[in-house]
């Protein structure tokens, strides 16, 4: 493998780590290569290692003052959203928020009852491919319907005020919507060989086409009694203009009482689960939303 091949070699966690052994034997003798500093922050990112991603982009910084990518994501991967406007700083990696702790113990325990008697009701994933909605396991596998009331009691109203109180739609740069106002809602189950290939969680169907800002609730019981199921969030390239081949991704792994919302147009997958345990308790979870603009707004 060559450097030059990073580009193919980048959806390979393996090689991911062999470039990194690389590129940082590398890096020690040339401490001020920014081009250098970014390849590593890049793939650190993609294998979801956010403390070692920011320590090599502000590496980037540092030898390149005023480096626009660079502070994007130094803002996006502390938690800040990307407060670097995306339309400056010219990076088409998609923006996204995280809060871990989000619900307290009481309401936790509350969706872990909700949950449980909604499972006998969960069905296996539809999903739309070339505008018809339907079970395509190639795509997707999993079980989920739309959260019962209970659970739509839980995260509405927080989300609501999460979104308001951070400015969340301000920072992910959704310019369709001003508010939280029409949610859909849904339960997600995840066992093992279950994943959601990539996809935009908007589309042209009556049910997507209004969505706009997405968030993703993960939980599971602790200790974690399956691996896999990381979020990726898929950078686009450009290419005269027009959206072009993705080059490199955000991992975000699965963290229990975490919720993370990102541009409902943003290309992302859910990387296979693997469970030994039987149990569909033992799984992943995944509380979705989507909040719809207002009909009339395009
Ligand atoms: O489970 C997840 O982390 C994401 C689920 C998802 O992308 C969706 O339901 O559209
Ligand atoms: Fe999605």
């Amino acid at each position: 493998m060559t450097e030059t091949d990073i580009d193919i070699a980048l959806f390979s966690s393996e090689a991911h780590r062999l470039f990194l052994v690389q590129l940082k034997a590398k890096a020690v003798t040339q401490p001020g290569n920014a081009a250098l500093a970014w390849r590593i922050a890049q793939i650190h990112r993609a294998l979801g290692e956010f403390d070692d991603a920011l320590h090599y982009y502000c590496a980037v910084q540092q030898a390149e003052p005023g480096h626009p990518e660079a502070s994007y994501f130094i803002d996006l991967l502390s938690g800040k959203g990307g407060n670097t406007p995306l339309n400056t700083c010219g990076s088409l990696a998609p923006p996204f928020i995280r809060f871990e702790n989000f619900l307290d113990a009481r309401m936790q325990e509350a969706l872990w009852q909700a949950t449980t008697e909604q499972l006998p009701e969960l069905h296996p994933s539809v999903v739309e491919e070339y505008g018809v909605v339907g079970l395509h396991q190639n795509t997707r596998r999993s079980h989920s319907n739309r959260a019962g009331q209970r659970i739509r009691d839980i995260f509405y109203q927080r989300v609501a005020e999460l979104v308001e109180r951070h400015d969340i739609i301000g920072k992910l740069e959704i310019s369709n919507l001003d508010a939280v106002r029409d949610l859909q809602i849904s339960l997600i189950a995840y066992g093992d060989g279950d994943y959601f290939k990539a996809h935009r969680d908007s589309g042209t169907m009556p049910n997507n086409r209004l969505r706009e800002l997405s968030f993703v609730y993960h939980f599971f019981r602790e200790p974690k009694r399956f691996s896999g199921g990381a979020l990726y969030l898929y950078d686009a390239g450009q290419v005269a203009g027009e959206i072009a081949q993705v080059n490199n991704f955000t991992c975000l792994h699965p963290v229990n009482n975490s919720i993370t919302f990102f541009p409902s147009r943003a290309l992302h997958e859910v990387t296979p689960i693997e469970c030994a345990s039987k149990n569909p308790i033992d799984g992943r979870f995944a509380i979705t939303g989507w909040a719809l603009r207002p009909e009339d707004n395009h």
